[in-house]
C-alpha cells in the first residue's frame, strides 16, 4: 500500500494555553513495500504522525492518501483503514487483556468475522512469525509469561490482522539487548517474507541503520532528512545539531579516514567495518 501525506499539520489543544504544534506541514510519500525507519528525538512528532496513518488522530490540516483514497475525508470507514494499516503502539503489552494468549491474538481476527478454523490458522501463523510456541503458550495467561514474550504476543495480535502496512512504535523499548535483537530480526524477516510496507519508529540509529531501506528523520514536527541510511549518515553535522548521532561504528570509520587511513566512510555495521579494515591491512601488506 502506498501512503501520501500532504501538508499534514497537527495541533494539540488548539486555542488553549497548552497549544502544541506537533506536526508542521509534513510532505511525505511511502511506496508500496518500502521498509522505513522513522527517527527523531523525543517529542519530534513521530507518534503523532503515525497515529494519523490509521485515522486515530485527525489532522488540523492536510491530507493522508492511502492507495489513492484520502482517509481524512468525511464518510471514510476507519474500521476498513485499520484492518489494512496495523499499528503496534509503544509498550503494546499494556493493552493485552484476555485471559489466554490465544484469545488475545484471536481478538482481531474474531472482529473480522472469520471462521473458527481461519482464526486458529491466523493465531498459529502470527505466533510462528514472532517465534512463540503455539502449543506451549496458547493456554497461558499473558500475565504469567516474560516481558519479551508479552511484547511478542501483542505484536502477533496485530500481525493476525495481516495488515498491508505495519507500523511499529518503538517496538524494542524497555527490552534487554537479546530480546531487542530478536524482535528487530523478526520484523526484518517478516518484511522479506511478505514484502509489506513497514514503518519502524525508533530513537536509535543503531537499531534501524542495518534494517531499513530509507530513514526519515523528524525534528520539531518537520521531516528534516530522508534517504538511504548511508546517505542520511553522511549528514553527521545536521544530525548532531538536532541531538541525533550516527552509529558508533560509522563515527569510528570516519575518524580513521580523517587520520589518513583510506577507508570507506559510509559504513553501517561492525561486519562491514571488519571487512573494510581487513581489506586495508591486506593492501598495506601488499604495498
Ligand atoms: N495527547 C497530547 N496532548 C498534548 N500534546 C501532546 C500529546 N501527545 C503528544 N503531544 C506533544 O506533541 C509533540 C510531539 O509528541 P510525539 O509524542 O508525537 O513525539 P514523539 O517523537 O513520538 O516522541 P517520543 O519519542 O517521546 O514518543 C510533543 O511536544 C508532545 O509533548
Amino acid at each position: 500500500m502506498s501512503i501520501k501525506i500532504q501538508g499534514l499539520t497537527h495541533i494539540y489543544n488548539p486555542g488553549s494555553p497548552f497549544e502544541t504544534k506537533a506536526l508542521d506541514n509534513i510532505e511525505l510519500e511511502v511506496k508500496d513495500g518500502e521498509f522505513i525507519g522513522l527517527i527523531g528525538h523525543t517529542g519530534s512528532g513521530k507518534s503523532t504522525l503515525i497515529q494519523h496513518l490509521n485515522g486515530l488522530l485527525k489532522p488540523s490540516s492536510g491530507k493522508i492518501i492511502i492507495n489513492g483514497f484520502d482517509i481524512t475525508e468525511k464518510g471514510v470507514k476507519l474500521q476498513d483503514v485499520r484492518k489494512r494499516v496495523g499499528l503496534v503502539f509503544q509498550y503494546p503489552e499494556h493493552q493485552l487483556f484476555e485471559e489466554t494468549v490465544y484469545k488475545d491474538i484471536a481478538f482481531g481476527p474474531i472482529n473480522l468475522g472469520l471462521s473458527d478454523g481461519e482464526i486458529e490458522d491466523r493465531v498459529k501463523e502470527s505466533m510462528a512469525l514472532v517465534k512463540l510456541s503455539y502449543e506451549d503458550l496458547k493456554e497461558r495467561s499473558p500475565f504469567e509469561i516474560s516481558g519479551g514474550q508479552r511484547r511478542r504476543v501483542a505484536i502477533a495480535g496485530v500481525l493476525a490482522m495481516k495488515p498491508e502496512v505495519l507500523i511499529l512504535d518503538e517496538p524494542t523499548a524497555g527490552l534487554d539487548p537479546r530480546a531487542r535483537d530478536e524482535i528487530l530480526e523478526q520484523v526484518q524477516l517478516l518484511h522479506q517474507q511478505y514484502q509489506n510496507t513497514v514503518i519502524l519508529v525508533s530513537h536509535s540509529m543503531e537499531d534501524v541503520a542495518k534494517l531499513v531501506e530509507r530513514i526519515i528523520v523528524m525534528h520539531q514536527g518537520k521531516v528534516v532528512l530522508s534517504g538511504g541510511p548511508r546517505d542520511v549518515f553522511k549528514e553527521v553535522e545536521k544530525l548532531e545539531s538536532i541531538g541525533l548521532g550516527v552509529p558508533q561504528i560509522t563515527y569510528l570509520m570516519k575518524n580513521l579516514k580523517n587520520q589518513g587511513v583510506h577507508l570507506r566512510d559510509d559504513i553501517l555495521t561492525v561486519e562491514e567495518a571488519k571487512e573494510e579494515i581487513l581489506k586495508w591491512i591486506r593492501s598495506q601488506n601488499d604495498a
